[in-house]
């Protein structure tokens, strides 16, 4: 009888601890949802909860009031015509050479057009690239960042590890050159980026040619210099929700580019702005095909301070989703770059940079906050 009675109470034991697990599993799991959401960080997840009205606090970017105000002289953005660089007519190359030289002194910033990369093609990469960021959370977090040197990166914001405010902004950034990476989903995403990447790679080229001659150097001089057969090549597809209150957020803080040129183009949503005579100037692609082309940290240092990297960033909206991509086109890893030896001259124009290995300058960038030119500063003399 006794025995008999115990045993019944270990089992009524049993039946409750079970009871009680199932009940705290029951009341863990929407928690264990919610840590997993914010281990994703993702903001279009964020922005995708239908109750958002105001933005969490880390993303609250403070709003200088010193900020200097934005204008729009969309029509004095340079315009290059590439398909003058090939002209038989040696009028229309000088002209096109001109037209670079002011382009990257005046603005640091231009338009492309006639470069013959198929608008097709661009607006593939940039349908691709939307699809890409729908996949489910399981399939994107496959390629999320273990490491800066990872050719394959997807996460949010810029180096949340670095960050006290996070960008409005995710990010998909991928190692295109020397070696092609890219994650194998969505279905035809890679083939499309390896054929964009290959032409705008070629684009990138005539351009530093006529570049090079604007500086008054061989037309094979940033070619031979910066060993650009081996480039650094780096795409990075942006994501920037619409943001409930989109004057306290920032999709990207003002920097500078690693790289010679970057190259942009984006779904047709306008937020980037670039600093112009200490003005923040909206620029929105008017040109349908071309490419938004900025100097980059590297064509600086290369020039030697004769053509300044442009100082841009990305502002968000509170209706549409908007998707750039920016490829980086850059000198070859393993090169050190600094000031081409023609453009230094020991008592009138010394060096005003100390050379820096390419990955190694990418490497510092990536593992900062992004800020001004804070990078650059690092190099300079
Ligand atoms: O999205 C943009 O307009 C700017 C992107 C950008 O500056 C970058 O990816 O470095
Ligand atoms: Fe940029």
């Amino acid at each position: 009888m006794h025995v008999h009675y115990l045993f019944w109470s270990r089992h009524h034991c049993m039946y409750f601890l079970c009871v009680y697990i199932s009940y705290m599993l029951d009341w863990l799991a929407p928690c264990i949802t919610y840590i997993e959401h914010l281990k994703m960080n993702s903001v279009k997840r964020l922005a995708e909860s239908s109750d958002l009205k105001s933005i969490p606090s880390i993303y609250a970017y403070s709003t200088n009031s010193n900020e200097p105000p934005v204008s729009d002289p969309q029509d004095s953005i340079p315009i290059i015509d590439f398909s003058m660089l090939a002209s038989p007519d040696p009028t229309l190359r000088s002209q096109v050479i001109q037209d670079l030289d002011n382009a990257c002194k005046e603005w640091g910033f231009f338009q492309v057009i006639n470069h013959g990369v198929p608008e097709t093609l661009m607006n593939l990469v940039i349908e691709k690239s939307s699809e890409f960021f729908d996949l489910t959370d399981e399939e994107k977090k496959y390629f999320e960042e273990k490491d800066v040197r990872d050719p394959i990166r997807y996460g949010t914001s810029f180096n949340t590890k670095k960050e006290k405010v996070f960008c409005w902004r995710d990010f998909l950034k991928l190692i295109v050159h020397p070696e092609f990476h890219s994650p194998d989903k969505p279905l035809g995403f890679s083939d499309v980026l390896f054929e964009y990447t290959k032409r705008t790679r070629e684009v990138a080229k005539g351009l530093l040619s006529g570049i090079s001659m604007s500086l008054g150097l061989d037309h094979s001089s940033i070619e031979k210099a910066l060993k650009l057969e081996s480039s650094l090549q780096i795409c990075i597809v942006n994501l920037y929700p619409p943001c409930p209150q989109p004057d306290l957020a920032m999709g990207l803080p003002p920097h500078s580019d690693h790289g010679l040129l970057t190259f942009l183009i984006e779904n047709g949503v306008g937020g980037l702005q670039i600093k112009h005579n200490g003005q923040w100037v909206n620029v929105t692609n008017t040109l349908p095909g071309s490419f938004l082309v900025n100097t980059a940290d590297h064509l600086e240092i290369f020039s030697n301070g004769k053509y300044k990297s442009v100082e841009h960033r990305a502002v968000v909206n509170n209706a549409f989703t908007r998707i750039s991509v920016a490829v980086a086109n850059g000198p070859s890893p393993d090169t050190a770059v600094k000031p081409a030896y023609e453009l230094v001259d020991e008592e009138r124009c010394p060096a005003a940079f100390v050379p820096m290995k390419y990955k190694e300058y990418v490497q510092m960038q990536q593992s900062n906050q992004l800020s001004k030119k804070t990078c650059l500063d690092q190099v300079r003399i």
